[in-house]
């Protein structure tokens, strides 16, 4: 359940009121998403009324991030990608600062999307996926504001010490991760080209209509970095079973086709593909071991099975360009 932070009701009406957006009829608190405090807000009574989410950021948002992230959905937006646009408040600011019983807090309200996440994707989705993709990175070339990817190598080497001589708590396998870690930042492509990109595009940050992409949502670790590793982490995400142990070529295929559709691919990029996604797949077998080995017992939310990433980290590792149905 993600409400960490409670807001009474008229303290609720009194946040919504600043924003310019009609009067509060309802918010109801959104069970999804770990990280921060989501809530559905109806408004009703001026032009922009309507639905949003209201976002209260809690610790684990670094919260000097919050311009980067939020007038990156206002400048992904206005290129018309599918993204929700941040509601400005009166003063014209992104984000407002409140007091809660947990301390202060920043919140923003944002715009509701419609659509419904796939856990079991077409390849009609995946297409649309791809394109969707390929239309946040032409238009991420021109934001003005730039961030270092917050789970890069530092990040990785991080939690290799973090999770040192305890890799066989969640299974023996694992002791080759380190070696891993080595491998692949000694192998980094080098010269990508770059621009904004979303880097956790998984399932639950895509909504859908149908076979159309409706949102892209969750841009909380988006970053400046290499195109072609945001199109092979999401390579990783969407074309397995949840465990890892299938790969669709269908389903990667049809991706990688509807991201080509709108921006071609460089060959030094479609080189790099496999070495990427092999990357990404430990990136989030390093965060999932590392929440895995840390988090209490006793908290709310459900532990991701590192070995699912684990599994595909080999399987990019063994099958190579294989892995891809690529010609440049
Ligand atoms: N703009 C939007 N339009 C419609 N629904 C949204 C929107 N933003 C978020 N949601 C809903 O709220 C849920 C939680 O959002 P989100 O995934 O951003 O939460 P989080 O706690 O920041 O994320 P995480 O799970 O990655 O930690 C989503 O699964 C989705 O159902
Ligand atoms: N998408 C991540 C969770 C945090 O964004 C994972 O599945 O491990």
């Amino acid at each position: 359940m993600a409400v960490y932070t409670r807001i009474p009701a008229e303290e609720m009406a009194d946040i919504i009121a600043h924003f310019g957006v009609g009067e509060l009829v309802s918010a109801k608190g959104i069970a999804e998403g770990v990280s921060n405090s989501n809530w559905l807000i109806e408004t009703r009574g001026t032009g922009t009324s309507g639905r949003f989410i209201l976002t209260v950021y809690e610790e684990r948002t670094d919260v000097r991030d919050l311009p980067f992230f939020l007038n990156l959905l206002d400048h992904l937006a206005a290129a018309g990608c599918p993204v929700p646009r941040t509601i400005h408040d009166e003063t014209g600011a992104p984000f407002r600062t409140i007091d809660t019983a947990n301390g202060e807090r920043k919140l923003a309200l944002i715009e509701f999307l419609p659509g419904v996440s796939a856990d079991d994707p077409t390849p009609e989705q995946a297409h649309a996926i791809g394109r969707a993709l390929a239309s946040v990175h032409l238009a991420g070339r021109d934001f003005s504001m730039t961030r270092k990817d917050g789970m890069g190598f530092e990040a990785w080497r991080g939690f290799v010490r973090d999770c040192a001589g305890r890799w066989s708590e969640i299974d023996p396998a694992l002791e080759a991760v380190p070696a891993y870690v080595d491998s692949v930042i000694a192998a980094w492509p080098a010269d990508l080209p770059q621009s904004t990109i979303h880097a956790d595009l998984f399932p639950d940050n895509v909504l859908l209509v149908g076979d159309e992409v409706s949102g892209l949502i969750d841009f909380y670790f988006a970053c400046t970095g290499a195109m072609a590793y945001d199109l092979a982490v999401t390579h990783a995400a969407w074309s397995f079973s949840a465990d890892g142990r299938v790969q669709s070529h269908a389903i990667g295929d049809a991706l990688i086709a509807g991201y080509r559709s709108v921006r071609e691919l460089e060959p030094i990029e479609i080189a790099a593909l496999p070495a990427l996604a092999g990357a990404g797949s430990l990136r989030f077998l390093l965060t999932r071991a590392y929440d895995w080995l840390y988090t209490p017992a006793d908290a709310l939310v459900t532990k991701k099975d590192p070995m699912a990433f684990f599994r595909r980290h080999e399987f990019y590792r063994e099958n190579g360009a294989a892995a891809f149905g690529l010609s440049a």
